[in-house]
């Protein structure tokens, strides 16, 4: 088993990942005729590819009102194409697929610099069954279930601080001291004022009030997605890679941010390898550098802990992890194999589960009777309305705007015979909006996802589906009600201003931050 103890730099290890031209699609794969292919626009590949990736929100529901049920796209670079899917059927139909035929991990081929060669996103066919076999028991039932009560602790923390919200710090803790002044003193003036916190339709103070409310409400109103991304980052750090050390984690956390704020374009720019030597492509190595070094020395020394079998960490668990059919002392992951798991978990499973924890709180926040709904499960100890608000925010706001698969063979698709090499998928963001099966999609309405009449596996997908269905779905959603349960615990939750989706890095999340402002219960 390679082990990074023999080491004296990791440098090498990390640059390697950047030497490979990134693709989707993958280079290797011959050039698809175009025209076999379902219809698409006729604009230059950049074009196409800067639509997609920067204004997916609205494009996705363009093309499906222009071209129908499939239609393809050409990707920079090397013109590959993409033709995308809407229909339930064709859903079902790429989900169950041969996964050798149908490759994941060439699709996300653009990940490889940062997640490295052996991420579960990044593998196909043996490989990858073989790292999910090793993965998949961190994230079943019985392993979820002792991770609980650590998410717990950790969104209790968090939580319990925004009273005084520590993005804005002083000024907000002033101005919420302020408020709950003149709360009390207007509570002594006009007894019959209703409950503190919630806004009479008509205030009796008259439109001076009225403004002075509204600019109130926007002063103490907070991002919670920054507070949310701290928070889940937090459960990443102690969850799943089980760091205790304090000081260690205090390095990581920059480390880990400037890897998940890495934008489309230092994504693309990976394809082009003149440009790693360039700002921010070279500020992407270094501190990749530095993230690697920092988790090999936690690998490194966990390896080596007397108290491995006691812990409940992701980590320490594929440690311990051993491929049954291997021989004796095989079958384990290597520390690169570990590094390149660890990262891939980090990022599929931070600002995805941030975002739509923000997502739900503006959406819970927009209505006093969701509100009341939602304290009232929390108060009847009902997690089944609070994983239901959370799959509802998840439909209505998807995370993930398509999932994808190259064929390497030729095969049909929807109806389609398609080439070899070329690149398919649904689109999550269309589905999730489809009249069909989801009536008034552009309601927030969590009952969906209560009672016999759930929507199938292959209507609500943000998860994607099939063998490569998210493995951290069950985790995500077990943290999810953890941290609304702490939330409406506390709190009356306002929603402040609009909120529309954009694009940031490969997920959506909420353009301005998820402004909410909370009042103790
Ligand atoms: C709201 C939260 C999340 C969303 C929306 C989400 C979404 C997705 C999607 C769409 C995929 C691709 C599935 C496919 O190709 O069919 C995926 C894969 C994956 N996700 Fe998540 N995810 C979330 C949370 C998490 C968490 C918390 C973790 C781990 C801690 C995680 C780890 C992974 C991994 C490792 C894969 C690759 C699975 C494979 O290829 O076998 N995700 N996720």
């Amino acid at each position: 088993m390679t082990t990074t103890e023999d080491r004296e730099d990791t440098l090498p290890l990390t640059l390697q990942r950047f030497r490979r031209t990134s693709v989707v699609g993958g280079g290797d794969l011959p050039p698809v005729p175009m025209d076999r292919l379902p219809p698409g626009p006729r604009w230059p590949a950049i074009v196409q590819t800067v639509a997609l990736m920067r204004f997916r929100h609205q494009f996705h529901p363009w093309l499906h009102r222009r071209y129908g049920e499939a239609f393809t796209l050409n990707l920079v670079p090397g013109n590959r194409p993409l033709v995308l899917f809407t229909s339930p059927a064709v859903t079902k139909e790429i989900f169950a697929a041969d996964p050798e035929v149908f490759h994941a991990g060439r699709g996300n081929a653009i990940l490889g610099p940062i997640m490295g060669e052996h991420s579960l996103l990044l593998q196909d066919g043996g490989e990858h069954h073989r790292a999910r076999k090793l993965l998949m028991p961190a994230f079943l039932g019985h392993a979820l279930r002792g991770y609980r009560s650590l998410v717990a602790e950790v969104a209790a923390a968090e939580v319990a601080g925004w009273q005084e919200p520590p993005s804005t710090g002083g000024r907000l803790l002033r101005t919420t001291m302020r408020a709950r002044w003149q709360r009390c003193r207007r509570s002594t003036v006009q007894p019959d004022r209703p409950r503190a916190g919630a806004l009479p339709s008509h205030p009796p103070g008259g439109a001076r009030d009225d403004a002075h409310r509204r600019t109130k409400a926007e002063d103490e109103a907070f991002r919670v997605l920054e507070r949310m991304n701290a928070l889940t980052l937090e459960v990443i750090l102690r969850v799943v890679f089980g760091v205790t050390d304090e000081d260690r984690r205090a390095r990581l956390r920059p480390a880990v941010n400037r890897t998940v704020e890495i934008s489309p374009a230092i994504l693309l720019g990976w394809a082009y390898p003149r440009l790693q030597r360039l700002g921010p492509w070279r500020r992407t190595v270094d501190n990749q550098v530095e993230l690697d070094r920092l988790m090999y020395a936690e690998i490194r020394e966990r390896r080596t802990a007397g108290d491995l079998a006691d812990r409940s960490d992701v980590l320490s668990r594929l440690l311990a992890a051993h491929d049954p059919d291997a021989a004796p002392g095989e079958g384990g992951l290597s520390d690169v194999e570990l590094r390149d798991q660890l990262v891939t978990l980090l990022l599929a499973g931070h600002e995805t589960t941030a975002s739509a924890l923000s997502w739900a709180l503006v959406e819970v926040g927009r209505s006093p009777d969701l509100l009341a709904r939602t304290q009232r499960a929390v108060d009847e100890g009902d997690d089944a309305w609070l994983e239901a608000v959370l799959k509802e925010s998840m439909r209505l706001h998807p995370i993930i705007p398509m999932v994808v698969r190259t064929l390497m063979e030729p095969a049909t698709v929807g109806g389609w015979d398609l080439p070899r090499g070329t690149t398919v998928g649904p689109s999550i963001i269309v589905s999730h909006q489809r009249a069909a099966s989801f009536t008034d999609p552009d309601v927030f309405r969590p009952e969906r996802f209560l009672g016999d009449d759930v929507p199938p596996l292959n209507v609500w997908i943000p998860f994607g589906g099939g063998v490569r269905r998210c493995i951290g779905a069950g985790f995500s959603l077990m943290e999810g009600v953890e941290v609304l349960r702490e939330v409406f615990r506390r709190y009356d939750v306002t929603a402040v201003g609009t909120e529309v989706p954009k694009v940031r890095n490969i997920t959506s999340v909420p353009r301005r931050g998820a402004r909410i402002r909370v009042r103790a219960r």
